[in-house]
């Protein structure tokens, strides 16, 4: 890991947190979370799309911090719903309801509905401070349970039951879920073009951190 290169993950949620520092663990980046910084503003996930709430949460918390920064921004997509709760997937039950709440509103909105299919949906967007972003996208297929089913994970994972596994995401732990969920399937392209990235984050690192990590480099070079 080199300290003088910074990732900033642009989400309060603790359950994608601990998601995206799994898959992108052992990089050579360190990796913080907004909770390292001080208070900053909320932003209004307001967009149409997962792609417009992640650039803007993204771009945000890069020009705010300086740093080079991720967001996810993700969802259900429920088939007899059309779609719903989708974008608004984290205030479907209202602005202060818990995960608990959401899915009990859920399987209240699919009482007596057959057609059960859903899927979870993630684009990640990595965003330089001048704006310029990055985006991967993710998509993972299932249905929704009768009832809430198994404790790990977060949000929706225990009423989203996934076939190939016959589980639902709250019954899987943390590895096994990343190998198959829409973000983990986006971060397995982010870790595809990691040394890409790698540049970005160089290219646009606060001038003091750059040249710090370029003697640093250097300083590597000279030993081999
Ligand atoms: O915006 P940030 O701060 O990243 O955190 P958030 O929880 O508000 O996240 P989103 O705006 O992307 O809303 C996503 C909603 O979909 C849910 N969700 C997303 N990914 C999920 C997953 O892997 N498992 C279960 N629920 C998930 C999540 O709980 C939220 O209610
Ligand atoms: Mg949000």
């Amino acid at each position: 890991m080199n300290p003088q290169r910074t990732l900033v993950i642009a989400t309060r949620n603790k359950g994608k947190t601990k998601e995206i520092r799994d898959l992108l663990a052992g990089r050579n980046v360190e990796i913080k979370n907004l909770d390292d910084f001080g208070p900053i503003p909320e932003i209004e996930e307001d967009g149409a799309t997962f792609d417009d709430n992640a650039y803007k949460k993204a771009s945000f918390a890069a020009r705010i911090l300086g740093f080079t920064a991720l967001a996810d921004d993700s969802g259900l997509v429920v088939e007899a719903l059309d779609g719903a709760p989708g974008v608004h997937s984290a205030r479907y039950a209202g602005p202060d309801a818990t995960d608990a709440d959401r899915c009990e509103k859920l399987l209240s909105e699919m009482a007596g509905q057959t057609n059960r299919k859903a899927a979870f949906e993630c684009v990640i967007s990595i965003a330089v401070p001048m704006g310029a972003a990055l985006t991967y996208e993710g998509r993972c297929q299932g249905e929704i349970t009768e009832k809430p089913m198994g404790d790990n994970g977060f949000g929706y994972d225990p009423v989203f039951y996934y076939p190939p596994l016959k589980k639902t995401f709250a019954q899987l732990t943390t590895e096994e879920k990343n190998r198959v969920s829409h973000r983990g399937k986006a971060l397995q392209e982010v870790a595809a073009e990691f040394d890409k990235i790698l540049i970005w984050i160089d290219q646009n690192m606060p001038i003091f951190e750059k040249t710090a990590c370029l003697s640093h480099d250097d300083d590597t070079a000279n030993n081999d």
